[in-house]
């Protein structure tokens, strides 16, 4: 589980300060899929930052399993398997050696790694290019590489910024599958998008986030009820105050 309080990022520019985040809060169950929904530059991928630990909140904390993240933030990574913004895959090494490499960080044994990396590339279809070098790798073969990687050490939580970006429809629907499975196995699982259908078709509580702050919260249900509009896509609309962004 993960909950997110009162978290605010301040960036300093030339032209004054930007409060990318402010006062962002709520829970992310285990056992369910929690989707942040926001347009351009809302403050999804700084918030997740603060979630993984690659960035300090200014204000307000994170909580990994009931542990505040900042008091030890080693145990936190540990709890959490991560697909940041920049996929990083390191593209002298084939899928799999990027796969074994997280492992070995992890302190895996080469059983455990081979275990696990049977498995992800089976349930992400990676099985035809997981002996490849990454270089050249298409969009999708490259993110499937890092979610297998961050997943390798088999984390309760899993954070996924932007997960279906740039991905064709048949691997988008492959992706949904996995996200499903994870969520079925009890983990925590929290991805952000700023594509309303996908987070309609997937998530079980919907954070929505615009200039920085939560407009609103709750399963599809209650955001129709909380804007009195039958359809999701007029709720969110209505929410956002706009529908800048808000489609593929
Ligand atoms: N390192 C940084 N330095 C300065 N400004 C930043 C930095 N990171 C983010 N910002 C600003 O903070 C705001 C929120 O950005 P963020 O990347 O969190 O949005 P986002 O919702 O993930 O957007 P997108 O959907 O476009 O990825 C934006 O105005 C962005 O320009």
């Amino acid at each position: 589980m993960i909950i997110a309080e009162n978290l605010r990022k301040t960036f300093k520019s030339k032209t004054g300060d930007v409060i990318a985040v402010d006062d962002v809060g709520f829970t992310a169950r285990d056992g369910e899929i929690t989707g942040l929904l926001g347009p351009n530059g809302a403050g999804k991928t700084t918030t997740l930052r603060m979630l993984y630990t690659l960035m300090a909140p200014e204000r307000g904390r994170v909580l990994v399993d009931g542990r505040d993240v900042a008091d030890d933030p080693a145990a936190a990574r540990r709890a959490l398997g991560v697909l940041p913004d920049a996929r990083g895959v390191y593209k002298r090494l084939t899928a799999r050696e990027n796969i074994r490499y997280f492992g070995e960080l992890h302190g895996m044994s080469r059983a455990d790694i081979d275990r696990r990396t049977q498995a992800l590339s089976q349930a992400l279809q990676m099985e035809d290019f997981l002996d490849r070098q990454t270089e050249g790798f298409s969009q999708g073969q490259r993110t499937k590489t890092a979610i297998a990687r961050a997943l390798v050490h088999d984390p309760r939580n899993v954070i996924l910024d932007e997960p279906t970006n740039g991905l064709d429809v048949m691997t988008t629907r492959g992706l949904r599958g996995f996200l499903k499975q994870l969520r079925d196995e009890g983990r925590c699982v929290i991805f952000s998008s700023h594509i309303m259908q996908e987070v309609a078709a997937l998530c079980d509580r919907v954070v929505v986030i615009a200039h920085g702050r939560v407009g609103a919260q709750g399963t599809a249900d209650e955001l129709r009820a909380q804007t009195g509009e039958d359809n999701l896509e007029d709720a969110f609309v209505r929410l956002i105050g706009s529908d800048e962004g808000l489609h593929a």
